[in-house]
């Protein structure tokens, strides 16, 4: 099994580099690329670990080398949030960055599992998409947003509000990653109950976790630690999938016939040629419905600029 992580010298990339470094099964290639020039540094660093995951590290412009014979690709290359900024402020320059490596995508290992870290999440999900059918590529089973940070931090939140253990919390968020898009179905927490102005304010806190995190970082940037948990989660299951392990279930954007968007993170099962089915989202409340119904606009003009922006 091999994953390249593309952006792999940056806050995300190294975090989610070091958990793969000791997460992967035993045998696996981790393969890490980045414009940065530490990055085959960032490769040696880590290959001083002792399990039995071999690293490469590739820098420069080209990140083919990176690609080659790859099954899965994580790509968080690209600019964060500052203080004042919304993910969608990151598109003019993050576009072209994912386009361009989805090109090199689409050419050396066009099979992969890809999964897009890069905000604004529900725009590049689009372009990379765009690029991979220009190719002649694209199978929607393959192309992932990642949205596990709204799903790992819901399940803190939630346990931290009700005093629960947290491996014991599970939520399904569905919809995108940025603002009201994000919507966690808290109506659907196994024995736990809510009061409406409980709903009300966990999923507003929910919805702006990122920008709690680009606040305290007060301009150093934005979550790094719990994305590189929340990506290694993710990219693991992805692996687990593809080597036939049954019922693998995560939350993902993706283009799974959604009655509500081209792209839609909800429920799949992964396997091995990626999501093997797209899960009902199931019964949700109306607070939920209304939420669900609100953010479809917002959602579709997110995903009509990433299409546009490839043609
Ligand atoms: N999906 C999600 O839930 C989350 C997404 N993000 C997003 O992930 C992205 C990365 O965030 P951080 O790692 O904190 O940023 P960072 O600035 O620490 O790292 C980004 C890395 O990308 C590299 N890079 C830039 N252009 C590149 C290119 N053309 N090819 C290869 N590498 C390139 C940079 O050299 C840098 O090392 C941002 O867009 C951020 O908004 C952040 C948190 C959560
Ligand atoms: O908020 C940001 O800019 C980074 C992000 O996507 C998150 O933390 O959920």
């Amino acid at each position: 099994m091999k994953v390249a992580v593309l952006g792999a010298a940056g806050g995300i990339g190294q975090a989610l580099a070091l958990l793969l470094k000791t997460q992967l099964p035993a045998g696996s290639k981790l393969s890490l690329y980045d414009i940065a020039p530490v990055t085959p540094g960032v490769a040696v660093d880590l290959s001083h670990i002792p399990t039995d995951v071999e690293v490469k590290g590739f820098a420069g412009e080209d990140p083919t080398a990176a690609l080659v014979d790859a099954d899965v690709v994580l790509m968080s290359a690209g600019v964060a949030r500052k203080p004042g900024m919304d993910r969608s402020d990151l598109f003019n320059i993050n576009a072209g960055i994912v386009r361009n490596l989805m090109e090199k995508v689409a050419v050396t290992c066009p099979k992969a599992l890809v999964g897009i870290i890069t905000n604004p999440v529900n725009t590049t999900v689009a372009i990379a998409a765009e690029v991979l059918k220009n190719a002649g590529v694209y199978d929607k089973n393959r192309l992932f947003g990642i949205t596990t940070l709204d799903v790992i931090r819901s399940e803190t939140f939630i346990a931290e509000l009700k005093g629960l253990n947290v491996a014991d919390v599970k939520v399904n968020v569905i919809g995108g990653h940025s603002g009201v898009t994000i919507l966690p179905l808290l109506s659907q927490v196994e024995g736990v109950t809510f009061t409406d102005e409980e709903v009300a304010a966990m999923t507003t806190r929910i919805q702006n976790a990122g920008t709690e995190v680009v606040e305290a970082k007060a301009g150093g940037g934005s979550a790094t630690l719990s994305m590189g948990q929340a990506a290694c989660r993710f990219g693991l299951s992805l692996v687990r999938g593809l080597q036939g392990e049954a019922n693998v279930v995560e939350c993902a954007y993706v283009d799974g016939g959604s009655e509500h968007a081209e792209f839609f993170a909800q429920p799949v099962v992964l396997g091995k040629n990626g999501v093997e089915k797209v899960l009902p989202y199931g019964d949700i409340s109306a607070f939920e419905a209304n939420a669900r119904d609100a953010m479809l606009d917002t959602l579709k003009g997110d995903i009509k600029l990433g299409v546009e922006f490839v043609k």
